[in-house]
């Protein structure tokens, strides 16, 4: 029969896919000699690089070995088998070894997208494949032999059981009693081997150490667990665990004890896998005992280290929840962090410009397995892995994972260790004369630089230590001279504005300055207005008083005068110089206007009541016009003398009511008068309070006289004031009688308060320093306080001197 055609292809099944990865690589056969005569020199340098080039097996011998070992499938379950029947067909199996160092990984049906479109991965590339029929002593002589054969020659060597949960590698490590494990083949390998050699193959005498413990995860974070012993102490620094039991052991049987008791202490924990939840780490350390310098030098420090990792698992699997959920992440973080380590070593190998990734800080164990994750020292993978089709991920997930870390090399491992060490040396070396050379002065250590390597080394240490130190003053006197310059700049930008800011100062103080010079010329207008507003009302008090004597015309005196000169000289009167007032009034009287003198002349002393009564309506009339005319012209003159004009309604007033009391005062019975200079002083009192010491009631006049200056209408309830001044203004009476009633006490009052605001916003416009403000205040209180004194004065006079009416 005739194979299908490719036309027939489509009744026929489609071929599967074939992965290959990790072929393996063909070795360069050596040259042979073309014939057997005399060889050339260049058949010769072919010869010896022929005999250089290392073989196709010491190229693998130096590449990071991995070993695959398939376990067999699990037996079925005593429940299937009792009651289900027998299966006809074994259970499906994705992963087969196809050849002595290659796996062929199939999708099993189940995960197929396309059942026609079958797929299998080839896996080429490992050291051994085992397969599940495989047993413990097959997988020790490929694995471990070379291993302990290594280590027993003075060399550290570690093995590392590597997959999934539940695949084998507690069973490949451990074993059983029945079947023991690589551990116990290994301890009763070297044992053997150490008694053949103390029987006379060796004089050597060996002792080895032994120690277990595990890595688990507590929390978020990881401990170590010893399993020999109950110390709780243990701490890791610096790949080396401090506190950690280490066991003589001298034979098998002593090993073989210490192993049994560590695999009891190791935590397990029942999960669906019921699997380890631990990466547990096992070291033998030789000990060499003889004195043989040699031999012990070969022997120390080799360690053999098997490492059985907690097996990677899927959390829908294992179903795993709260802290089994903590330890199945910690689990299968470690193995990532491994894998990115190896990986990562891997790249470094195949381009030496990419760095070597310090991953292994991100987990316990890889910190504890640095030396070999960097490729320091030689290691060995054996990956475990289940057949069937349930764990095709897993297993692929592994092959996929691991294949690549064959192609890892320990290229030049003992060159390498011997660099290392002499580095170390070196670095002590020029650490040691580095302290010596520092309390020696720099000229003295180039004198002696040149004597030997070392010293020569310690030197250039030294002066490169100098440059370094050097460049940091450099940068520092730069960044302190930089520093000086902005704090410069800033302290020139600081006095600018200081100046600014003093200009501004001086500005503002010339300016108080002309405002205090305003202020005291409108003191001195205001004074000169006052003196001026006393001298009329002087003139005016001396009218009334005297009618017989003849006066001269004066045009500067008015009728309001005259009516002011009567109160004037009642007042006179009464402060004891009525004589001498009486000669002022007859010379002031030369000056009256022609209708007084004629109505003096026509009935200068016989004057009817009626006569009298209508000269001093005119009289009032006269002075309330002056006074209008005097607050007129004050209110003309600006701001500051808005204050005297309110003083001097005050004081027109006041005059006024004065006059009228004088007048009446002048017609009345001097026992009348008396009785009411009494009621003068509460009343006095009783303005002062009032006037809180703003207005004074008296003034002085120049001879140093006192004048009654503004006695409150309140002092005399039953005879009516003058009204304020607006009001006779806007209304002025015909009729005596009409205007009395207005003119009541409450309403000069009320005048007054509507005139203060004003005069004190105006004195505000030049009093802005609130000093000024205070000065004019305390010079007011002065003048309150004297003129309270002056009042007080008066009415002691006018008691003493009551007023004498006319006969
Ligand atoms: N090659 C083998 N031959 C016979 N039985 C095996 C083999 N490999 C594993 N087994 C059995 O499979 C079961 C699970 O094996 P084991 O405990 O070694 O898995 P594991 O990989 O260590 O799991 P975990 O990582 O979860 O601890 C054990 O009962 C063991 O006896």
């Amino acid at each position: 029969m005739e194979p299908p055609t490719a036309g027939a292809g489509a009744a026929s099944p489609p071929a599967p896919t074939t992965l290959r990865r990790n072929p393996p690589r063909s070795a360069r056969p050596p040259p042979t000699p073309l014939t057997k005569q005399q060889p050339s020199s260049l058949s010769r340098l072919l010869d010896e690089e022929a005999a250089a080039a290392p073989s196709a097996s010491a190229t693998m011998d130096r590449r990071l070995k991995v070993f695959l070992r398939i376990r067999p499938l699990p037996p079925p379950s005593p429940l299937r088998k009792s009651k289900a029947p027998k299966p006809k067909q074994p259970p499906n199996v994705c992963l087969v070894a196809n050849g002595a160092n290659s796996v062929a990984l199939t999708v099993p049906n189940s995960k197929l997208l396309d059942p026609k479109r079958a797929r299998t991965e080839v896996f080429d590339g490992f050291s051994a494949i085992f397969s599940p029929d495989s047993s413990q002593h097959d997988v020790f002589s490929k694995v471990m032999n070379p291993l302990v054969d290594e280590f027993l020659g003075g060399k550290s060597a570690l093995l590392v059981a590597m997959g999934p949960t539940g695949s084998g590698k507690t069973h490949t490590v451990f074993g059983s009693p029945r079947n023991p494990g690589l551990l116990p083949l290994t301890l009763q390998h070297i044992f053997s081997a150490t008694d053949q050699s103390s029987k006379g193959i060796c004089q050597s005498q060996r002792s080895f150490c032994f120690s277990m413990f595990e890595i688990l995860s507590e929390g978020k974070g990881e401990r170590i667990l010893d399993l020999l012993s109950d110390a709780t102490d243990i701490v890791f620094q610096q790949s080396t665990i401090k506190g950690l039991k280490e066991v003589f052991i001298e034979n098998f049987a002593d090993a073989k004890r210490l192993v049994l008791s560590g695999m009891l202490k190791r935590s397990t924990a029942a999960t669906n896998a019921n699997s380890n939840r631990s990466q547990c780490i096992i070291t033998i350390r030789a000990i060499h005992k003889n004195t043989d310098v040699e031999s012990e030098k070969s022997l120390n420090n080799a360690v053999l280290t098997i490492a059985d990792l907690a097996g990677a698992e899927r959390e829908k699997k294992t179903g795993n929840q709260g802290t089994r959920l903590l330890e199945s992440n910690f689990i299968n973080n470690t193995s990532m962090v491994f894998g990115l380590c190896l990986r990562s070593l891997l790249e470094h190998q195949k381009n030496k410009k990419k760095p070597l990734e310090k991953h292994f800080k991100n987990s316990m164990l890889t910190r504890y397995l640095k030396d070999y994750l960097e490729g320091r020292k030689k290691m060995t993978l054996i990956l475990n892995v289940k057949p069937g089709d349930d764990d095709y991920l897993d297993s692929s997930f592994l092959l996929r994972q691991a294949s690549p870390y064959m192609k890892i090399k320990y290229t030049n491992l003992e060159n390498f260790s011997e660099m290392v060490s002499q580095k170390r040396s070196n670095v002590s070396l020029i650490c040691q004369e580095n302290i010596k050379k520092r309390k020696v002065h720099k000229n003295e250590v180039v004198a002696v630089a040149g004597k030997n390597a070392i010293d020569k080394d310690a030197s250039i240490k030294v002066s490169e230590q100098d440059e370094s130190h050097d460049k940091i003053l450099d940068s520092e006197l730069r960044r302190v001279s930089r520093n000086e310059e902005i704090m410069t700049k800033f302290a020139r930008a600081l006095w600018t504005v200081l100046k600014q800011y003093k200009q501004k100062l001086l500005e503002s103080e010339n300016a108080a300055e002309s405002t205090k010079k305003l202020l005291r010329c409108k003191d001195i207008k205001i004074m000169e207005l006052e003196k001026k507003l006393m001298a009329l009302s002087c003139s005016c008090k001396k009218f009334p008083t005297v009618e017989d004597t003849s006066v001269e015309q004066s045009h500067d005196v008015s009728s309001g005068q005259v009516a002011e000169s009567s109160v004037s000289l009642s007042s006179q009167t009464n402060l004891g110089s009525s004589d001498s007032a009486l000669n002022d009034f007859h010379s002031k009287r030369a000056n009256l206007s022609p209708q007084f003198i004629g109505a003096s002349k026509g009935s200068p002393i016989e004057q009817s009541e009626e006569e009298r009564d209508e000269l001093h309506i005119i009289a009032v009339e006269e002075i309330e016009h002056n006074v209008d005319i005097t607050g007129v012209e004050h209110r003309s003159t600006p701001s500051c003398s808005q204050q005297v004009n309110s003083e001097a309604l005050d004081v027109s007033s006041s005059h006024s009511s004065l006059q009228l009391q004088g007048m009446g005062a002048l017609q009345q019975d001097p026992q009348v008068l008396s009785a009411q200079s009494e009621r003068f002083e509460p009343t006095v009192e009783k303005t002062i309070v009032e006037y809180g010491c703003i207005q004074p009631p008296q003034l002085v006049d120049d001879h140093g006289g006192m004048y009654p200056r503004g006695l409150n209408g309140k002092s005399c309830p039953t005879k009516a004031p003058i009204a304020p001044i607006k009001d006779s203004q806007s209304e002025r009476p015909t009729d005596k009688t009409e205007d009395l009633p207005t003119s009541n006490p409450c309403n000069r009052k009320n005048t007054r308060r509507r005139l203060r605001p004003v005069s004190a916003m105006m004195l505000k416009e030049f009093t802005a320093p609130d000093i000024f403000l205070d000065t004019r205040k305390e010079e007011t209180v002065k003048l309150s306080s004297d003129a309270i004194g002056r009042s007080d004065k008066l009415i002691r006079l006018l008691k003493a001197h009551p007023p004498r009416g006319r006969a």
